[in-house]
């Protein structure tokens, strides 16, 4: 018998995209590219191509606690990232099980709104999402809509920034990464990130393209990849950002809209 070869594990608990750009499928494309074993944990199948979401359909209930057992029961991730997590009773249910199997190295991408505008966690779920799943993160990930929304602050300037990343540290989160795709900075664009005490800033040039698509998804499975090798959470965050911008610069010509990121930059780039 072959020897079998030791490798890290990775979960992403999220929202399917039919489309393959966003959610659980960005997640899945993301681990493979970074040599990890990928697990998933399905909240909500979603009708949705690069022109919008047509449609979301909760897993239910019962299925979705099925799921964390099974994976709970056999198969201990390295790390693990959460997504579209679609209610607040279901934020609840995963919170539950996530302490249950004493998971570690959390990255909460608190994904609210599709790029098109779609609800995909409803208000409601706001409370849940900052009572239970913050307190479990090792890195919390909102975009600037999301920051704001969790927070209550209208992050317009750069004191506004460190005030709403100081209230997500505050609510539990060890550190906080403040994405800036929808910050309209000329020609550039920079994350934000707190760790309760200091502030560093990831700047790359910005791209100019449509194509992008489950940029948030790709950036927080990358940074999963990374703490499941046991990597700090510094290199981790400046790992993701390359592999994300290279992502979004070699763009891929998918579909109409708003197309997705290319998750096989780093290897390969389309073909003849
Ligand atoms: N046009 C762009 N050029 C370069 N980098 C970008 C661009 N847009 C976003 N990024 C990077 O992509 C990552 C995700 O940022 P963004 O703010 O778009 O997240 P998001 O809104 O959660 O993404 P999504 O909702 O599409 O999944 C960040 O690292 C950000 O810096
Ligand atoms: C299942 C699922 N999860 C996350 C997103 C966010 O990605 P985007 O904001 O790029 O649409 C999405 N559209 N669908």
């Amino acid at each position: 018998m072959g020897q079998l070869i030791k490798v890290c594990k990775a979960l992403t608990i999220a929202g399917s995209d039919s489309g393959g750009g966003a959610g659980i499928q960005a997640d899945l494309k993301t681990f493979q590219e970074f040599g990890v074993y990928g697990m998933s944990v399905i909240t909500a199948v979603t009708a949705q191509n690069t022109t919008g979401v047509q449609g979301v359909y909760p897993v239910p209930l019962e299925g979705l606690e099925q799921q964390l057992e099974s994976i709970g029961n056999d198969l201990t991730p390295d790390a693990l990232k959460t997504g579209m997590l679609f209610s607040g009773e279901y934020i609840e249910r995963i919170a539950f099980y996530i302490k249950k199997f004493s998971w570690k190295n959390i990255v909460v991408d608190p994904v609210m709104i599709a790029k098109g505008g779609a609800e995909l966690l409803g208000v409601e779920a706001l409370e849940a999402m900052q009572k239970h799943m913050l307190p479990l993160a090792k890195v919390v990930t909102p975009n600037i809509p999301e920051a704001e929304a969790l927070t209550g602050i209208k992050i317009d300037t750069a004191e506004s920034k460190v005030e709403a990343a100081r209230v997500l540290f505050d609510q539990g989160a060890e550190y906080v990464v403040i994405k800036g795709g929808h910050m309209d900075e000329e020609g550039i664009v920079t994350d934000f990130i707190y760790d309760g005490e200091g502030i560093l800033e990831l700047t790359d040039k910005r791209v100019d393209t449509k194509n992008t698509h489950g940029t948030g998804c790709t950036f927080s499975a990358a940074l999963t990849a990374e703490l499941a090798y046991g990597k700090t959470v510094e290199s981790a965050i400046e790992q993701a950002k390359k592999y994300i911008q290279t992502a979004i610069e070699h763009g891929i010509d998918v579909g109409s809209g708003h197309g997705p990121v290319n998750h096989f930059a780093f290897r390969r780039i389309g073909h003849e």
